[in-house]
């Protein structure tokens, strides 16, 4: 296959151009092209995915990390974490970051998406999204919540058989506090704490991404690789301003414009869409000025509000053998024959992402003492971090084996040492940051500035966090008695009692879960940094959406892939102008159009886009 595929036809308009074909960018062109009047076209910085081992065989995905099918974006010097700057890769290939990312599908609950505060994104509605883009797969050990599982979509998920060592922490987990729950993390109904297994894209061995979706796909959806577009050209002016066509960059350096019919949806990831709605023209007027692009639109929102999850990698050493998966891959000549089994049977340690058991946690009790989290204003019914006591401040899970982004370098050999993680997690963040331009040039990265751990309710979360970790691993009833100590054996952390022993390691060690979102939101108009309207279309220009995680307003208590796959179904419907109907008690029963709805004669559209039955 060559390097750069350009599947046929390629015309010089199209209804619909798609800027980026990763996550949400994928599903709602292939979406749009299920009606076979559309013409939609996605536009790609990366190579096909096709072309990348590494996307499909789900223990690989590091390896695209530091090589042209990463963005390699690193962030600015954050203060908050010691001046440490973080690698913030992004899979930059066709199906974008879901074919490097960790494979887990935790929806979060439904109060997360109810805090959007968005008409029409409610967490009943949100949770319908990921369902459609569903097609689980059960185990025979799996105790699936089957009304919360979808069977139709395009994304094939399955549950993950875990290591020894994982089965271990759960019992940890129970006898810590965390109750047992089935699917916890599918269903929505945390409330607060529990402990379970996580769902992953993956399905008999191999790795599914967004790419998935456009495959098998009419002729009239076009996907344009190792193409990057530079801006959206905006015609007219004032309220009669336009997004028409396309500036973009082929591989070999030339400039061309693609024309848009009907409308264009920016899908390029929280770090890279805001910058095309620079570079367009769209964005804070000042910053605008500084690289010498004409202010079309002055929306100080564009770029700001960049959140992520912080997590802290927690390892620790054990002497007895066959209980994490080190030996199945650090023993000498084990990782070949890894390879082997996962090339060949598409089984083994490959062919899976080596996260285990998870957990969830309140820490209303065991931070009620602290005067940082004592004296933080709060709202009614809300935590200082703004949660119900329905969502979870954090989370953890645990490595079955040592391993984790590429700073980790001390590897056990397998055979006389052996080391696993629990990684703590944070929740809701208070810090924000902002993604801002390098220049005008598109071949150049954004400045990304996340400021991490700037709030001092962060780095008290995650330190209690990281507190209760280690009281899992050192005192809870499955693993008391085989941990070793601390990996590397240098280190003492296991001894640590005290949340003030944690804030140093969470300083020194946090880094990112890879979750950015929040540069482009969606929000009311009367919201000064909201950049979309609830139907995710750009206030000011016409023809103009953005579909991604840079739309969402928060973060989820859970991870972000699932959410990204929502985000594209629903931009789907709203184009298309189907909506999910919801019983009167706000749960999805079906999805219509509104020809549907016509041809009911007894429903009509309420103000959110939501079906309302006379
Ligand atoms: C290493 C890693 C691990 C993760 N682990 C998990 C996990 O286990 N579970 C989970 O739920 N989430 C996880 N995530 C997060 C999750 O994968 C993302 O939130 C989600 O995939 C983001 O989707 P998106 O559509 O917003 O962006 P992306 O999927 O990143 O898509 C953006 C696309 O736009 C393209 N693009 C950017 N700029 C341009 C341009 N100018 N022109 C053309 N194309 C452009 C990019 O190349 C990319 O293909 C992880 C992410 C990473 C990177």
């Amino acid at each position: 296959m060559g390097s750069n595929i350009t599947l046929e036809p390629e015309g010089s308009e199209y209804d619909y151009i798609i800027c980026g074909g990763g996550t949400s960018g994928s599903v709602l062109a292939a979406r749009l092209a299920e009606d076979p009047n559309n013409s939609v076209l996605v536009i790609e910085a990366g190579q096909h995915n096709s072309l990348l081992e590494n996307t499909v065989m789900a223990g690989g995905w590091k390896n695209n990390f530091d090589t042209e099918a990463d963005w390699n974006i690193v962030t600015e010097p954050n203060p908050g974490a010691n001046g440490r700057q973080v690698k913030a890769s992004r899979g930059k290939f066709l199906g974008g970051s879901s074919g490097c990312n960790g494979t887990l599908c935790i929806r979060g609950t439904k109060q997360d998406y109810d805090d959007w505060n968005v008409p029409g994104w409610s967490g009943e509605e949100v949770f319908g999204y990921m369902k459609k883009a569903e097609n689980f797969h059960g185990k025979k050990w799996f105790k699936a919540n089957e009304a919360a599982h979808g069977h139709d979509g395009l994304l094939d998920i399955e549950p993950h058989d875990l290591a020894p060592i994982s089965n271990l922490i759960l019992e940890s987990m129970e006898s810590q506090g965390l109750a047992f729950q089935d699917d916890i993390c599918t269903t929505g109904a945390i409330h607060g704490s529990g402990c379970g297994h996580a769902p992953r894209t993956v399905y008999k061995g191999d790795r599914t991404t967004a790419a998935n979706y456009l495959l098998n796909k009419g002729p009239n959806l076009a996907i344009k690789t190792e193409t990057t577009v530079d801006k959206v050209i905006l015609e007219g002016s004032g309220d009669n301003l336009k997004a028409t066509a396309v500036k973009i960059i082929e591989k070999d350096g030339k400039e061309r414009e693609i024309k848009a019919r009907k409308e264009i949806i920016v899908s390029s990831g929280a770090y890279c869409s805001p910058t095309i709605l620079l570079r367009s023209g769209i964005g804070p007027k000042s910053e605008l000025a500084a690289h010498g692009i004409e202010c079309k639109v002055d929306l100080p929102g564009v770029g700001k509000n960049l959140m992520d999850h912080l997590i802290v990698f927690i390892f620790y050493s054990t002497t007895k053998p066959n209980l994490t998966n080190d030996y199945l891959l650090y023993k000498p000549n084990a990782l070949g024959e890894a390879y082997r089994q996962w090339k060949e049977e598409k089984r083994g340690p490959l062919s899976t992402f080596p996260f285990g058991a998870f957990g969830f946690a309140r820490l209303d009790d065991r931070l009620a003492s602290d005067p940082v989290w004592k004296n933080a204003s709060r709202k009614e019914g809300r935590d200082p971090m703004g949660l119900t006591s329905s969502q979870p401040n954090v989370e953890f899970f645990s490595t079955e084996c040592y391993g984790g982004p590429k700073q980790y370098i001390d590897y056990p050999d397998g055979e006389n040492s052996h080391a696993f993680s629990l990684v703590a997690e944070l929740f809701a963040p208070k810090s924000r940051g902002e993604v801002t331009l390098k220049s005008a040039d598109p071949k150049d990265n954004p400045v990304v500035n996340h400021n991490y751990l700037s709030e001092e309710l962060d780095v008290v979360v995650l330190s209690e966090a990281c507190r209760y970790a280690n009281e899992i691993i050192t005192l809870g009833k499955g693993t008391k008695d085989i941990v070793g100590g601390s990996w590397p054996k240098t280190l003492t952390h296991h001894k640590h009692t005290k949340r003030e022993d944690w804030a140093p390691f969470v300083r020194d060690n946090a880094t990112t879960c890879y979750h950015p979102g929040g540069t482009c939101k969606m929000g009311s108009s009367s919201d000064p940094l909201s950049v979309l309207d609830s139907e995710l279309r750009v206030r000011g220009v016409q023809g103009l959406r953005v579909a991604d995680t840079s739309v969402m307003p928060l973060l989820n208590q859970g991870h972000t892939q699932m959410p990204a796959y929502a985000i594209g179904e629903k931009a789907a419907d709203l184009i298309k102008g189907q909506f999910l109907e919801l019983n009167p008690k706000g749960n999805m029963v079906a999805e219509v159009t509104l020809k549907d709805v016509k041809d009911l004669g007894n429903g009509s559209l309420n103000g959110n886009g939501t079906l309302v039955l006379n």
